[in-house]
């Protein structure tokens, strides 16, 4: 496998609407990505076409090596983690967390199988790494927002996934709370075997410097993908904003500011 991701002039038509155009886009096998657009450009969807639950109407898409249309879609996505604030809402409130992370190993909703040593120290294993091993007898329901977050980082590693989407993680979470979720995940990086991390977000600063680069869209169209560092100008962010912003670096991440919205 040369490519995690390889995407080839891929479009996606649903009737009239032309949700991707001609996206081009290689994820090599030891980066971290970082996918940055305004709501409604195209992410959800690029989501969707890469675990297969939409199929390109143009195009080639081949992930973890297997192209689309030799390969058997359910086990693709065994491989594949996806974090995401609709799956919050689908779990047991009433269990406790450690049931929530070892069930992911089974892709449950409730854990039905019998305990085993090894999926337990694994998952105390994986809940200490996102600092999150305080909460193991809680129940999921009372967890905050981070905690519950990091409660899905640990469930979607339980599977041993080779990539990892993390969906807009940092949603609704108050100036601290977002910061110590992405403290684990920094933390997260620096195991030894992490999955191809890709990070969807609206905010440059939530991109940590682990993620080398950064798929600017826009529209259904790839405006931008390049090293993180070179994508953090002011010149390409405005250009993809379609409007003058203001670029401040602060321990390696990147504020962007408006400086003036004209009416
Ligand atoms: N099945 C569909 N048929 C037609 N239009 C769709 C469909 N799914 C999404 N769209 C539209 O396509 C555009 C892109 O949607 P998408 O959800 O991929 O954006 P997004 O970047 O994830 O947005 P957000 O940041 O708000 O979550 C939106 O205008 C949306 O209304």
């Amino acid at each position: 496998m040369n490519h995690v991701i390889d995407m080839q002039g891929v479009y996606w038509k649903n009737g009239k609407d032309v949700l991707l155009k001609n996206v081009s886009w290689k994820v090599g096998l030891q980066e971290h990505w970082a996918l940055l657009g305004l709501n409604g450009s195209g992410k959800t969807t690029l989501l969707n076409m890469i675990n297969g639950y939409i199929w390109p109407t143009q195009g080639t898409v081949s992930v973890l090596g297997h192209r689309f249309g030799q390969v058997d879609l359910r086990d693709l996505r065994k491989s594949i983690g996806w974090v995401s604030s609709s799956l919050q809402e689908k779990l047991y409130g009433s269990d406790k967390t450690q049931f929530v992370v070892i069930s992911g190993k089974y892709a449950t909703i409730g854990l039905y199988e019998r305990l085993s040593e090894e999926d337990t120290s694994r998952a105390e294993a994986l809940m200490r790494t996102l600092g999150c091993g305080h909460l193991w007898d809680r129940e999921f329901r009372t967890c905050s927002q981070g905690e519950k977050q990091k409660v899905l980082i640990a469930r979607a590693l339980m599977a041993d996934p080779q990539i990892l989407i993390l969906d807009e993680p940092c949603n609704g979470l108050d100036l601290f709370s977002r910061e110590r979720l992405l403290d684990s995940i920094h933390e997260l990086t620096q195991q030894e075997q992490t999955p191809t991390l890709l990070y969807v977000t609206h905010h440059t600063e939530e991109i940590l410097p682990v993620f080398s680069h950064t798929l600017l869209l826009r529209q259904g169209e790839v405006i931008h993908s390049d090293a993180t560092e070179r994508i953090m100008e002011a010149a390409t962010l405005s250009d993809f904003f379609e409007a003058p912003v203001v670029v401040e670096k602060h321990r390696q991440r990147v504020y962007v500011r408006v400086p003036h919205l004209e009416d």
